[in-house]
């Protein structure tokens, strides 16, 4: 049986303790888990998004909607800072592609 040195735990998390690098591997794993949740939660939005455009396309309008896409910039703002309108605005280039 092999065991992880403690110069292991320290080279994969950075940590200068056992104690610190069981604390962070365990938080890795639970940010892991929320990413795949997060990823799952954007291709949910990009399908849902791309109804929308469709209808819009199809009943003679255009893809994009600038006055809904101030309104998905400006909730991701309040809740999250300047950094949320970066986010938003890689969301809405996910979800119609770049204009
Ligand atoms: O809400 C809409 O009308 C959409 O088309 C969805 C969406 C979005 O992904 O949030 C995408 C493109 C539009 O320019 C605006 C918003």
């Amino acid at each position: 049986m092999s065991s992880i040195s403690t110069a292991d735990t320290t080279t994969a998390t950075g940590a200068h303790t056992d104690e610190a690098a069981a604390l962070i591997g365990g938080a890795r794993e639970r940010i892991d888990a929320l990413d795949d949740r997060i990823i799952g939660l954007v291709q949910e939005r990009m399908a849902v998004s791309a109804v929308i455009q469709q209808a819009r396309i199809t009943s003679g309008g255009r893809r994009v909607n600038l006055s809904r896409e101030t309104a998905v910039l400006g909730h991701y703002r309040d809740a999250l800072g300047k950094p949320g309108t970066a986010l938003a605005m890689t969301l809405l280039e996910l979800c119609r592609g770049r204009v």
